[in-house]
């Protein structure tokens, strides 16, 4: 019997700019074709609850970078730092930074990490993952010793769970890696439910 030709996977882009992103696809094992990060707006939309603003931007920026790769796998990936309803913002600033904290000492909070991957036959795949994480009260001096690390600039609700800020975490029940900033168990799901 004559062999089936193999057909070669599509290559998958990476529509990110996060380091963070990149480093957990590679810890299992993936490795992007290409990395093509999404110029979008990340407004939250009047009213507009965290998971669902997770998932419309994980679509947002997989569909932006898909118009650029036609024939490609786009994965893309938003996280959501949320307090109840209200979506905390990415730090940007140290004001910004201490007005996060000073909401997340000693309570717990939700992240939600929105994944989307986009086929070159449209297919559109989304997951939703939610991880809670609880914070410890926060002393002046803790503060500060975050302030000053700058640790917290460019993170959703001003803290990476990957660095000085697990000194201050006192539980997390769910996926570590959605907090990073992408769901390794949900992604690889995905990826292979693709034929990736
Ligand atoms: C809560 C938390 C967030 N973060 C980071 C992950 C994301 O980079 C960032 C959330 O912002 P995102 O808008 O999800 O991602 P991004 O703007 O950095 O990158 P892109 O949109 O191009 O993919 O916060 C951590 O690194 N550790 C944490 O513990």
């Amino acid at each position: 019997m004559a062999e089936q030709p193999t057909r070669a996977a599509p290559p998958l882009v990476l529509a990110s700019a996060s380091p963070r992103r990149l480093d957990l696809l590679a810890q299992i094992g993936r490795r992007p074709d290409a990395v093509d990060p999404a110029d979008i707006d990340e407004s939250p939309l009047a009213g507009e609850l965290p998971r669902p603003h997770a998932q419309r931007l994980a679509i947002a920026k997989a569909q932006a970078v898909a118009e650029r790769w036609p024939g490609a796998i786009v994965l893309a990936a938003d996280t959501v730092v949320a307090c109840g309803r209200r979506i905390l913002p990415k730090a940007e600033d140290e004001a910004t930074a201490r007005t996060c904290l000073a909401l997340l000492s000693g309570r717990r909070h939700r992240v939600y990490g929105g994944v989307c991957l986009l086929t070159p036959t449209g297919k559109q795949l989304v997951r939703v993952v939610e991880t809670a994480v609880t914070f410890g009260v926060l002393s002046h001096q803790h503060v500060e010793r975050y302030i000053a690390s700058g640790e917290w600039h460019g993170k959703a609700g001003g803290y990476a769970i990957q660095g000085l800020a697990a000194a201050y975490i006192h539980q997390i029940v769910g996926s570590y890696s959605n907090v990073v900033g992408l769901p390794l168990y949900e992604t690889e799901n995905l990826l292979f439910g693709v034929g990736l």
